[in-house]
């Protein structure tokens, strides 16, 4: 009997096009400036040095601001980056110049899981604080209340079993009372060996029939 449901983001409950065509380019754009401006907050100077590390070491301010937008451009789901992203996000968020595209099957289903006394669970590669930015800024108003927590990359990458394993510990549940949604194979093939079941949103691709997994076009088709 399902009891929590974990969703991802990125072409499940957001559309890709938001993410890649909105999200990724502006944080692209702003990015050498806001590192330029933002040297002496520490969080800044913290995410620039984790991110320092994992380039190699030692890279001066222009190799590091080359080193991020080579991450971007080629969709790494590297923490500091994540982390730098939510931050730039920020200020797009505040300033209006956009809001979180969320697909209204997903808010409507969410809204209903959420009435029905099951708790909701976000696990997404952008950082805890962009996932909250979006669903706090939604084209359908506060969806953050719907919410019971949040993962991002910290607690693992969403392609490893382990990292279902310490979402189903931090829940407190048994690992098939939990229920995982995403667009991606990788990641509900991880999902399902740490025991959750999962459920394929194949939004925008063509069903997989060999796939283990459940598959639907939107939430809609989810039936717990
Ligand atoms: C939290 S909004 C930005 C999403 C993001 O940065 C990303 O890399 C998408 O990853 P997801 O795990 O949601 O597919
Ligand atoms: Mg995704």
């Amino acid at each position: 009997m399902i009891k929590a449901i974990v969703t991802d983001i990125e072409g499940t409950s957001s559309s890709l096009s938001f993410v890649k065509d909105v999200l990724f380019p502006y944080a692209r754009a702003r990015l050498p400036d806001f590192i330029k401006s933002h040297q002496d907050h520490t969080e800044v100077q913290h995410l620039l040095v984790a991110a320092n590390q994992l380039a190699g070491g030692n890279l001066d301010e222009k190799t590091l601001i080359a080193q991020f937008i080579h991450w971007i451009d080629t969709d790494q789901k590297i923490t500091p980056l994540k982390s730098l992203q939510g931050l730039i996000w920020q200020e797009g968020y505040c300033n209006g110049d956009f809001t979180g595209h969320v697909y209204e099957d997903a808010v409507r289903n969410l809204r209903h899981w959420f009435d029905q006394g099951y708790k909701l669970y976000v696990y997404s590669s952008g950082s805890v604080q962009a996932q909250k930015l979006l669903f706090g800024h939604s084209d359908f108003g506060d969806l953050t209340p719907l919410f019971s927590g949040y993962f991002d990359t910290h607690i693992g990458g969403k392609k490893e079993a382990i990292s279902y394993e310490r979402i189903a510990a931090e829940l407190g549940l048994p690992a098939e009372q939990i229920l995982f949604l995403s667009d991606i194979k990788d990641e509900l093939d991880a999902a399902r060996q740490a025991g959750l079941a999962t459920c394929w949103l194949v939004r925008e691709q063509a069903p997989d029939a060999a796939a283990a997994h459940v598959q639907v076009s939107d939430f809609d088709g989810i039936h717990l």
